[in-house]
């Protein structure tokens, strides 16, 4: 089994970035966040790391998990005014009774790096230029850094989320790829993951896909980032057990990670050059 490593090619979109940095004034992120889940502030922390690293300012605007949705609203409007601002984001998750997806309608689209907007994933589906979620579109850019052939192919796509799976099922058509989307209610989960040459989890299940949902030689991309007990990181699928079967298989941790945090850096850097 193929190990589809995210570490190389993170790194070199970050080198990619800071040249891109470096030519111009100091791009800004605005990162809003309204969370005290571990797993989501240890992502914001790497953003404002790997920010750092590459010239792009970070500023971590923490509203607390116990923010009201007007308050957060309110942010977003403010940062999006704000010419000072070239790319903004809001964290998830958030607190109950805040929706992601109608708070991401406050962000101006020309700002979306993490393409929450209804705008972005509307001109995304429409195929008009867009920014994409950057975990969709790592998922991509690691497919074909490990040059893994789409077009024709069967993909599965398992998780429905209007950051990951709605999208990567977009990117994956565009490619064409042919396209099926599993969730919650499908039945029979693992007869449609198994007739899958590329299968992805986006769901959010530690193990959630096991050996008997892989076709033998698929090729499968794991976007799960679920914390263990112990302070790591596991993904939806059971490394141990479809190792055996997949032809080649994204690690959690250093899968699909790196290359999401790279990739919304590189959003950043192109905020900040748009016209
Ligand atoms: N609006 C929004 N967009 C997101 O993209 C988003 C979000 N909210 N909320 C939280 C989740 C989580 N997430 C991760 C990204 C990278 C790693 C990552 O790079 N992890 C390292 C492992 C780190 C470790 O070992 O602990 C790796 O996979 O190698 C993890 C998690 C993005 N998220």
């Amino acid at each position: 089994m193929r190990k589809l490593i995210g570490k190389e090619l993170a790194e070199a979109i970050r080198t990619q970035t800071a040249a891109e940095v470096a030519a111009g004034p100091r791009p800004r992120l605005a990162v809003v966040v309204a969370t005290g889940d571990e797993a989501s502030l240890w992502y914001v922390r790497s953003i404002a790391k790997a920010a750092a690293g590459v010239g792009i300012a970070a500023d971590i605007v923490d509203l607390g998990p116990a923010a009201r949705p007007e308050q957060i609203r309110e942010s977003l409007v403010r940062l999006s005014a704000d010419t000072g601002v070239h790319g903004l984001m809001l964290q998830t998750p958030l607190p109950p009774g805040a929706s992601a997806q109608e708070l991401a309608g406050a962000i101006d689209p020309r700002k979306d790096v993490d393409g929450a907007s209804p705008l972005s994933l509307g001109r995304l589906a429409a195929g008009l230029p867009a920014f994409v979620p950057a975990t969709a579109a790592a998922v991509m850019a690691l497919l074909d850094h490990h040059g893994v052939e789409l077009a024709g192919r069967r993909a599965v796509v398992v998780g429905r989320s209007a950051v990951v799976g709605k999208p990567l099922a977009h990117l994956l058509l565009d490619r064409h790829a042919t396209v099926t989307v599993c969730h919650s209610r499908t039945r029979d989960l693992a007869s449609v993951t198994a007739t899958a040459d590329v299968l992805v989890a986006a769901v959010g299940r530690a193990g959630l896909i096991g050996a008997g949902h892989v076709a033998p030689g698929a090729v499968v991309v794991d976007v799960g980032t679920n914390p263990t007990g112990d302070g790591g990181l596991t993904g939806d699928v059971d490394a141990a057990a479809v190792s055996a079967r997949a032809g080649a298989l994204t690690p959690v941790p250093g899968g699909v990670g790196p290359v999401t945090t790279a990739l919304l850096l590189r959003h950043t850097a192109r905020a900040a050059n748009l016209p």
